[in-house]
């Protein structure tokens, strides 16, 4: 495994702030440096007060941290609708009271740039920024907007896109890889968050995190930059590593796999991925960079036919949940771990509730069980081949009864139509088991049986996680149901991931201590 130093690269963490008084501005100011921001950027058109004279002498003489000024106008997407006059003289004034970076943006840039002398050498270096609504121009059209914007004679250049699909990020990381000056890039929303937290492998500058009371829709937290993501320790060899899913920003796989990389000093980090094509994906993201995928709804069997190779048990069961690239020869192998997971989690939880079903000769204590399975897709069909494995009975149902027959065939089991759950009478002993997206976060309240016949079942497993007792879980147990949650699967299949991705042994007890403290 490669190690991971500190402080590896040469990315500032910036925390922009868009305090509304300028003694507001300064306390924020020292609470971002006391959060470990390297750096700040002042809105100043988010003041709604502002004497530049006064004002600006006393931000920049008490600021803790260097500072970079934006006076964003209204035509730009800021606040400021004053004259163009007074606004561009305060960021004048800013650069010659001391303040390290001053925010241009491009429409003016060239003029003021000129008039000001301001590509020549100075302590205070110009940002020359521009805003593009989508990226939709080709990979042609942002370069040459690059080279626009560094014709300027910018210290450093700043281009914010908003994503309408992950695709187009591949064009910020080459403008990242290229770019001749220091280059800030990036898309901003949930499908452009990877562009922000990849910004330090690709040779970006600063990424933005905020902070609370000054929290920017469409960037990430700070905290999670620093705690989940770890971007300091980012650099060029850092492996990326993504759950493909829709939605994914439920999912609690950063905050486990990232810091179990660093805990074991492995240089990879891991980012959700919003992705919409699955196609489209794959083709555009084939680079060795991109090592390897957790696979999450609703893609798990959709994304069987991307897969240059499939292992057998995967295969059979129809679901693949990790992709690895294997890199000697970039195919992308894919496996199952939920399969096991969901399946020792359950058996393990019988057996500490000491029900080994009455005969110690028999190999699970799921054997001869009757396992009613609500969700026939990725992860229910890596729960059914579980049980069928065991030697349980699989009663399948789902809102779509072909698939419920389809994954009943299978497994040997049998599929009952989706109106016949409210009433359905399990035998005595049966397993309830969720596999549906039902109550998960944010529709916590939702459970996919009738809360009547919770009671008949002996044992309840729910393979959503977040949140971390579900309704279903619950309820179940105040019926009397042994419970087990979906958290202990997703950290038993995230083990078989880690596993899978570095090709060493996952650090269970330290994956397990994150689980238990910040799940
Ligand atoms: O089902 C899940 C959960 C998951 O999709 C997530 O939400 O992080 C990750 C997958 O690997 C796993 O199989």
């Amino acid at each position: 495994m490669g190690s991971v130093g500190l402080l590896k690269n040469t990315t500032m963490v910036c925390v922009p702030l868009m305090s509304h008084s300028v003694e507001q501005l300064v306390c924020d100011m020292f609470q971002a440096k006391t959060e470990g921001a390297d750096i700040v950027e002042l809105r100043l058109d988010c003041l709604t007060e502002f004497v530049p004279e006064k004002d600006l002498r006393t931000i920049v003489s008490s600021r803790p941290l260097p500072i970079i000024v934006v006076y964003r106008p209204k035509w730009d997407g800021g606040f400021y609708d004053g004259d163009e006059k007074s606004r561009l003289d305060a960021l004048i004034l800013a650069k010659e009271l001391g303040a390290e970076y001053i925010d241009l943006e491009l429409q003016v840039a060239f003029d003021i740039m000129e008039e000001h002398k301001l590509g020549q050498q100075s302590n205070c270096k110009i940002i020359v920024s521009c805003f593009v609504d989508r990226v939709t121009s080709s990979k042609e059209d942002l370069s040459d907007l690059v080279t626009r914007m560094q014709s300027t004679g910018a210290h450093m250049i700043k281009l914010v896109t908003t994503a309408t699909d992950i695709t187009e990020l591949s064009r910020i990381f080459h403008l990242l890889s290229h770019c001749q000056v220091p280059l800030i890039a990036y898309s901003t929303g949930e499908r452009g968050l990877i562009s922000q937290l990849l910004g330090p492998k690709f040779g970006g500058v600063l990424v933005y995190g905020s902070v609370e009371g000054n929290l920017v829709a469409g960037l990430p937290t700070l905290a999670s930059l620093k705690e989940a993501y770890g971007v300091k320790n980012i650099d060029a060899d850092t492996k990326v590593y993504g759950l493909i899913s829709k939605p994914v920003s439920h999912s609690k796989g950063p905050i486990l796999h990232n810091p179990t990389f660093r805990h074991v000093g492995y240089n990879g980090v891991y980012v959700p991925m919003l992705v919409d094509d699955l196609k489209q994906f794959f083709s555009v993201y084939e680079s060795p960079d991109f090592a390897g995928y957790s696979v999450g709804i609703p893609y798990k069997e959709a994304v069987m036919e991307f897969c240059d190779e499939v292992h057998p048990l995967a295969k059979a069961i129809g679901a693949v949940n990790t992709i690895v690239k294997r890199h000697t020869d970039g195919k992308l192998i894919g496996y199952n771990t939920d399969c096991e997971a969901s399946i020792t989690a359950i058996e393990d939880a019988l057996k500490a509730r000491g029900l080994v079903n009455g005969q110690a000769s028999l190999p699970s204590p799921l054997t001869g069980k009757q396992f009613v399975l609500v969700g026939a897709g990725g992860a229910g069909r890596a729960l059914s081949f579980g049980a069928k494995s065991r030697g349980a009975r699989v009663t399948v149902f789902d809102i779509d009864y072909d698939r419920a027959k389809t994954l009943a065939l299978a497994v040997s089991g049998e599929a009952l139509p989706f109106e016949e759950l409210t009433n359905f009478q399990p035998e005595k002993d049966a397993v309830l088991a969720n596999a549906t997206p039902i109550g998960m976060h944010p529709n916590k309240n939702r459970i996919p049986v009738s809360e009547e016949t919770l009671r008949d079942y002996s044992v309840v497993f729910d393979a959503v996680y977040t949140p971390r007792k579900t309704t279903l879980l619950t309820d179940a147990e105040a019926a009397g149901a042994i419970i087990v949650s979906g958290v202990e699967m997703f950290l038993r299949q995230a083990v078989g991931q880690f596993n899978l991705f570095t090709g060493g042994k996952a650090p269970e007890e330290f994956m397990r201590e994150i689980v238990l403290a910040k799940f």
